[in-house]
């Protein structure tokens, strides 16, 4: 069974490493959007496969790093691009939802990064 949850958090960033004439190498915001897909067994017992109130307890120390922060200034975000967020959401939060098997990270409604840890 597979089970998502979806959070939202608003951050500048700047993406050094394209040429200075794209509009992306000077700082802006997004509303990003971060879902997280857990996978695993249904508890017969409680329904779930993991509490959502867990869920949003065990990423909410990583929200805290990302929600109204420049991105570039986090550790091993220096280029905040969606596929390097994603990567470090998934790295980061695994520890403390093991059954995470896939992070998506929107910049916009339209375009998204999402990385399943390999
Ligand atoms: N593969 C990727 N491409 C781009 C990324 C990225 O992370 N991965 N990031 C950007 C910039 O962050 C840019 O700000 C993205 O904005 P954009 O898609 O242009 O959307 P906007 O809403 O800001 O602009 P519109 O003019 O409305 O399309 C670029 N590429
Ligand atoms: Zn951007």
């Amino acid at each position: 069974m597979k089970i998502t949850q979806s959070f939202f958090f608003e951050a500048a960033h700047r993406l050094p490493n394209v040429p200075p004439s794209h509009k992306c190498f000077r700082m802006h915001g997004h509303s990003y959007r971060i879902d997280l897909e857990l996978e695993g067994p249904v508890d017969p017992h409680t329904g779930f496969v993991v509490d959502f109130f867990d869920v949003e307890h065990a990423f909410a120390p990583l929200m805290e790093r990302l929600d109204h922060h420049t991105l570039n200034e986090v550790e091993g975000l220096e280029n905040p691009t969606a596929e390097h967020i994603a990567v470090w959401i998934f790295d980061h939060a695994k520890p403390a939802l093991p059954l995470l098997a896939r992070v998506r990270v929107f910049e916009t409604p339209h375009s998204f990064a999402e990385y399943e840890g390999r």
